[in-house]
């Protein structure tokens, strides 16, 4: 029975967590505190996954998710974030956690998401849960490609430029760098190349060098011998090693330390490497892929990439398009995602309103692929009829118009509702400011959860929403226009 680990400090959620999740042929382990967890996890030996929520009191859910990782790499992390959290949501999945699920929470989706992660750790419970079962769904098998399951290329030109550059590349040997915003699907473009490649039936290997600590990156990456490190208690194969023969995935490789980049130019240059502590040089056949977020000339002139290692990989790059400035794409992606949706929730949902399809092509998806996967996966959960409606849809995207607040203008809002689709370039909507500092980071949260909720109560009328918070409109104003400008930062 996979045993889960619930930390919230809202007694409730861990309570009703428990009753489902022991319901559905689950063993959890509850804690209120993230310290306790922490001795949790050090006690109670076979925990099989984790499920946090972020805002908890002594330690973000940021903090904790390294913490975790740290001593065990291995251990599937889901975090529990509010909507308006989605650059939190972002960040922590590029910090290595398996997956995010927003508030209002639906154990469903919860237990979908537990489902998929043990399942990709090999841990998946003997009798997997009935709940839900709709028997005119047709299980079509697909192929799964690791990872997050099976990917799509549509006919748009920026598909078909992307299967050109991997059908090109991919047979060839060269390393290639992958441009992209998180989530934008630059594993899935590794996973194909490495398909396409000779070294397809070898294995990928993928490594988000944001989540490795900086002590921990040189036995994750090149393995550890017996007793090399405290902590070193069995010898351990590193990340090339398992890779031999197929292809490494690095993404966002710009986080990769000094050292280990020496490290790493040195195994590429002599094609071996030694586990840390080890004293055998083992060959290595390995294909490089790396991904990044921030151009990497740019981080080289910076100081905070290696230039020789930039030139080592700066053999074909491919840029991946944010999913805003793919609007043929939009919706090709969320009939994919609606179909798996189907396929894990057991329904047969059949598509999409006109409403919602329009405000999937406008609405500008600063998490990419993975924020709409993740919001056509709750829809479909929470949809009851044949398509999904503008009801099933976050607050914050339904009324992602009335939240840009462009120019501060007070006919804006009523201007949108009229309006004819704008086309949402650059524009951000209103959302959580990603500070580091915590104590500013909770009280900006906070405000902004109260102005949220106070314009949702409103309507939209900023000057009832003004009156509801104590505050003058011109202060409201303001703090939309901090808002925006913290978001475009
Ligand atoms: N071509 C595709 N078809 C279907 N799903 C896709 C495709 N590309 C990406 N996805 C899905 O989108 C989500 C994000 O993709 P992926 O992990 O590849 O993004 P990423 O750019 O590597 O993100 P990050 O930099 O944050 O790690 C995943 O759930 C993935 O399965």
């Amino acid at each position: 029975m996979p045993k889960v680990l619930v930390i919230d400090d809202d007694r409730d959620i861990c309570f009703l967590m428990n009753k489902f999740l022991t319901k559905h042929g689950y063993e959890t382990v509850e804690s209120y505190s993230a310290k306790k967890a922490l001795e949790l996890l050090e006690e109670v030996k076979d925990i099989d996954i984790v499920l946090c929520d972020y805002r908890m009191e002594g330690m973000d859910g940021k903090t904790m998710l390294l913490k975790i990782k740290e001593k065990y790499p291995s251990m599937p992390v889901i975090i529990i974030t509010g909507y308006n959290d989605l650059k939190t949501a972002v960040d922590v999945m590029k910090l290595g956690a398996y997956d995010y699920v927003t508030k209002p929470l639906f154990p469903e989706e919860i237990l979908n998401t537990i489902q998929s992660a043990l399942q990709q750790a090999g841990t998946a419970p003997a009798a997997p849960p009935t709940n839900g079962v709709h028997d005119d769904v047709k299980k079509e098998k697909k192929k799964t490609n690791g990872n997050n399951g099976d990917y799509i290329f549509g006919n748009s030109p920026v598909f078909q430029h992307l299967i050109d550059q991997i059908s090109l590349v991919g047979p060839t040997d060269y390393s290639v760098i992958i441009y992209g915003e998180s989530g934008s699907g630059k594993e899935a473009i590794a996973q194909e190349i490495h398909k396409k490649s000779k070294r397809a039936a070898f294995p990928f290997v993928a490594i988000d060098c944001g989540a490795l600590s900086r002590e921990l990156a040189g036995s994750e990456l090149f393995g550890h011998e017996k007793g090399s490190f405290t902590g070193a208690i069995n010898q351990k194969p590193g990340s090339f090693e398992l890779a031999n023969g197929g292809t490494i995935f690095l993404d966002e490789i710009a986080n990769l330390s000094y050292d280990i980049q020496v490290s790493l130019l040195r195994v590429i240059q002599e094609r071996k490497m030694r586990r840390v502590g080890g004293t055998k040089d083992i060959p290595l056949d390995v294909r490089i892929i790396i991904a990044s977020n921030e151009k990497l000339w740019d981080a080289a002139q910076k100081g905070k990439f290696r230039e020789d290692l930039f030139h080592r990989f700066n053999e074909f790059t491919i840029e991946l398009p944010p999913l805003r400035q793919r609007k043929d794409d939009i919706m090709v992606f969320a009939r994919h995602f609606l179909d798996k949706a189907n396929e894990g929730l057991q329904k047969n949902v059949k598509g999409f309103s006109p409403e919602v399809e329009e405000i999937f092509r406008n609405y500008v998806w600063h998490g990419n692929l993975r924020e709409l996967r993740n919001v056509v996966k709750r829809a479909a959960l929470l949809t009851d009829g044949d398509f999904i409606e503008v009801r099933s849809l976050p607050f914050e995207i339904s009324n992602y118009k009335k939240l840009l607040f462009e120019h501060n203008n007070e006919q804006y809002a009523e201007a949108a509702q009229v309006a004819p689709p704008v086309v949402v370039e650059e524009q951000r909507p209103l959302r959580r400011a990603p500070f580091e500092n915590s104590l500013k980071e909770a009280s900006i949260d906070l405000e902004y959860e109260l102005i949220l909720k106070a314009l949702k109560e409103t309507n939209f009328n900023k000057s009832k929403a003004a009156k509801l918070l104590n505050i003058d409109r011109k202060t409201l104003y303001n703090k939309i226009k901090l808002y925006q400008e913290l978001n475009n930062r």
